[in-house]
């Protein structure tokens, strides 16, 4: 009997976006025109309380039990820079004189909101103008720690500053506020708002007092940004330098430390400093903010100066202590890398940030030619060197709780990216727009052709282009992983994937739904398909590894996709998310591969990973690939005409690595064995035993399935009974994983039971 299908999620996205991007040309043509039949308010309102039910409900969830966000469009459609002029110079407009797709320069509108707000993407509200015509306001990139209401609470008078008028992706419109510093919200006794939205009943002149135990009140709550705001219009009524004046911005001080805000957090406790220069807790607070700020010169500095006049402040001792362990990271570029991992374990799904330094080992940020700029050795490094420490400017973990995984749709570019990348973009904003000072670094970074509006400070608070910020992150971020060396690497291989997974995997360009982050100096590392460094994350931490031995001088490349594709799709991936073509030895020599050689290659290489479903299903089933998957890999290396160090079987990789857990599974360990060895030499590794030792003369190709092939050296020769040769091996590939997972302390939490299981010792 025929019955309908229901259609899968990657249908209904496609749909989305097919009809998103339809409308979203529609409105282009209606540019600079008044709406055509607006709802009436009472209409508003009622969409207003089901909006999203269309979008959210029959595709947030993919069985799995964890919550998918859904969709985010990039905003990159249609780009509009943020207000750059004081408020005093704009023009006052109503609702009736806005125009379709345009950013209204010159004015503002001054609105009240006349419902409580939903929150999709964005913070969306109803609001009215002065005439009490209605229209819907979509207000971007707040803070996601604080509710929607105490955003945006029925009744709020607000401005939005040159506001964006448009058609909505659903058909209607809205102002569209993308760039925090284009709106000023009002509260009840600013003088900006109209007469008639003023309270009626003038309310009792509070004082500060009040301001401050309403404060504290909400800081016990763990409503940090409202116990901000109150301390912050006690301030605004306290004599400066007052005993009053003193306890508010140390409370506020406090707020902000919670908060991340710590240049503001600084500028408080200096103030009450510039009142009382011993003042214990402004002192600490202040040192607080500089450690938090990773400037613990100054924190020492601060921390001293305290435990001089204090020297039972147990908190500032223990401080310091801290303070002189990070100033040792710094300089060393040592951790305690197995506790760091271990902690970050711990952090389940909560967010987490280690307490530790940044280290910048031997490396500048210099010229690179047509590439811009690029990151070079300052000396010679050898294999395994540690080049850097950096400390994520932001990252979201996609295991933490709040994680938002959502597809980042870019509508120009046509192209999804599953993950937390959007999430990223809005707390990157947030960053910026609190710490002004640390953002300089991030500004520097590279947007590509996005034109830079010069915004500075206006209205007393920083401009941020929400665009610049989305275009920058884009061009830098990392997708990333809590810990590079999972402890059981296997686990995933035989876990069933969800539809969304499935279309994700299809998206994105590592196969799955990423955590993302951002890290300045790792930023200017340019790409190679071969490159001479890895990385690999440690919670926040993204560690960078010499991958081979490297002269003084010579550029530090990183792979951005380690992806198991061919040259062209390769060439289409940097270009379409980086915007360049990679001239890198690898891409050169497979550009100039006869066609036929790169398709048979393709084909055998897809031929041989559709095995995979073997290891799903029964031992017979191994047993029998085990024939075909040899052909297949003789296929593939047959594929390959110049020497391995010159051009590494990466392709083979893959297939060896499936080939492997079939001979495994057939305890077969010679052949294991044999087969190990054979795809490092295809990978350019040069391997011998001297001296009592396993000596690698050559590095090849690095990146983390390497690993599999040394375990399975190493485990295959103590089953064949020469434990000498295992333990050799292991030695050897302890500096391996070391590169790879980007310290060498939690191998044996990693691989200690395969290589128990197969009687190789510890230690
Ligand atoms: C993460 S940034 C790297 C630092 C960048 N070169 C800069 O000047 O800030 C990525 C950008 O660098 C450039 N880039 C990176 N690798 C490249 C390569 N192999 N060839 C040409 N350009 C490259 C591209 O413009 C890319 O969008």
């Amino acid at each position: 009997m025929f019955r309908f299908e229901e259609p899968t999620w990657a249908d209904k996205w496609f749909y989305y976006f097919q009809r998103a991007e339809r409308i979203l040309k529609e409105a282009e043509a209606r540019r600079g025109q008044k709406p055509l039949n607006k709802p009436s308010r009472s209409q508003y309102i009622s969409q207003h309380s089901f909006l999203n039910t269309e979008i959210r409900g029959g595709v947030g969830n993919d069985g799995s039990g964890k919550s998918f966000a859904g969709f985010s469009t990039n905003i990159t459609y249609n780009e509009h820079p943020p207000c750059i002029v004081p408020f005093a110079t704009l023009e006052k407009k109503f609702l009736d004189d806005l125009r379709l797709e345009i950013a209204h320069r010159g004015s503002y509108i001054m609105l009240r909101a006349v419902v409580n707000p939903n929150k999709y993407v964005s913070v969306t509200t109803v609001a009215e103008d002065e005439n009490g015509e209605v229209e819907l306001v979509q207000i971007y990139n707040q803070d996601d720690r604080r509710s929607p209401a105490s955003i945006m609470p029925e009744g709020q008078v607000f401005i939005v500053k040159e506001p964006y008028f448009k058609t909505t992706s659903g058909g209607g419109t809205s102002i569209r506020v993308d760039h925090v510093s284009d709106i000023i919200f009002l509260d009840g006794e600013d003088e900006r708002i109209p007469e008639k939205w003023r309270p009626r009943i003038k309310l009792l002149a509070r004082r500060s007092l009040d301001w401050k135990d309403d404060g504290n009140r909400f800081y016990k709550g763990k409503q940090y940004f409202e116990a901000a705001q109150c301390y912050t219009k006690g301030l605004e009524i306290v004599e400066p330098g007052s005993a009053s004046d003193i306890i508010l911005l140390l409370n506020r001080a406090q707020a902000y430390l919670e908060l991340g805000y710590n240049e503001k957090a600084l500028a408080d406790a200096d103030k009450v400093l510039s009142y009382e220069s011993l003042n214990q807790k402004a002192l600490y607070r202040s040192a607080l903010a500089c450690y938090e700020g990773g400037d613990y010169e100054s924190a020492k500095a601060r921390l001293v100066k305290l435990l001089k006049e204090f020297p039972e402040n147990k908190n500032a001792k223990d401080k310091l202590l801290r303070t002189f362990q990070r100033l040792r990271e710094q300089r060393t570029g040592k951790y305690e890398f197995l506790k760091m991992r271990n902690e970050v374990k711990e952090w389940g799904d909560k967010r987490g940030k280690l307490d530790c330094a940044e280290y910048v080992g031997p490396v500048r940020v210099g010229d690179a030619g047509d590439k811009g700029r690029g990151l070079f050795a300052t000396r010679d490094v050898k294999f395994g060197d540690l080049l850097l420490c950096s400390k994520a400017f932001n990252v979201c973990h996609k295991e933490a709780a709040g994680a938002k995984i959502e597809i980042l749709f870019n509508l120009k570019a046509k192209k999804g990216q599953a993950g937390t990348h959007s999430q990223l973009v809005q707390e990157l904003i947030q960053v910026l727009y609190h710490n002004p000072k640390k953002a300089k670094e991030f500004y520097k970074l590279d947007s590509g052709d996005y034109q830079r509006v010069r915004g500075g400070m206006v209205d007393g608070l920083p401009v941020v282009d929400s665009h610049l910020v989305m275009r920058i992150m884009l061009r830098n971020c990392f997708g990333c992983t809590r810990l590079s060396s999972v402890d059981d690497p296997l686990e995933n291989l035989f876990r069933e994937k969800s539809e969304v997974e499935k279309m994700i995997a299809e998206e994105s360009p590592t196969g799955e739904a990423e955590g993302s982050g951002l890290w300045i100096m790792p930023s200017y590392i340019n790409h190679s398909c071969w490159p001479n460094s890895i990385r690999s994350f440690l919670g926040d931490l993204l560690i960078v590894r010499a991958a081979r031995d490297i002269p003084e001088g010579e550029e530090i490349t990183l792979n951005y996709v380690e992806s198991d594709f061919g040259v062209q799709k390769r060439q289409k991936s940097f270009f379409s998310g980086w915007g360049f073509n990679c001239k890198c030895t690898l891409c050169v020599i497979e550009a100039a591969e006869p066609q036929e050689v790169q398709d048979r290659r393709q084909e055998l290489v897809e031929k041989a990973l559709k095995f995979k479903v073997y290891l799903k299903q029964s031992v017979e089933k191994t047993n029998s690939g085990i024939a075909p998957m040899i052909t297949l890999i003789k296929g593939i290396e047959a594929t390959y005409f110049k020497p391995e160090f010159i051009h590494p079987r990466v392709r083979l990789l893959s297939p060896t690595n499936i080939l492997q857990t079939f001979l495994v599974r057939a305890e077969r360990p010679p052949d294991v064995f044999f087969l190990a060895k054979q795809a490092l030499n295809g990978l350019g590794f040069k391997i011998t035993t001297k001296g009592g030792k396993v000596v690698i003369e050559r590095y090849g190709y690095m990146l983390y399935p390497v690993m599999n092939l040394f375990v399975h050296v190493i485990t295959a020769g103590a089953m064949m009974g020469d434990l000498w040769t295992a333990t050799l091996w292991r030695n050897a590939a302890l500096k391996v994983y070391e590169v790879l997972a980007g310290e060498k302390e939690s191998f044996f939490d990693v691989f200690g039971r395969a290589l128990l299981q197969a009687g190789v010792p510890l230690d």
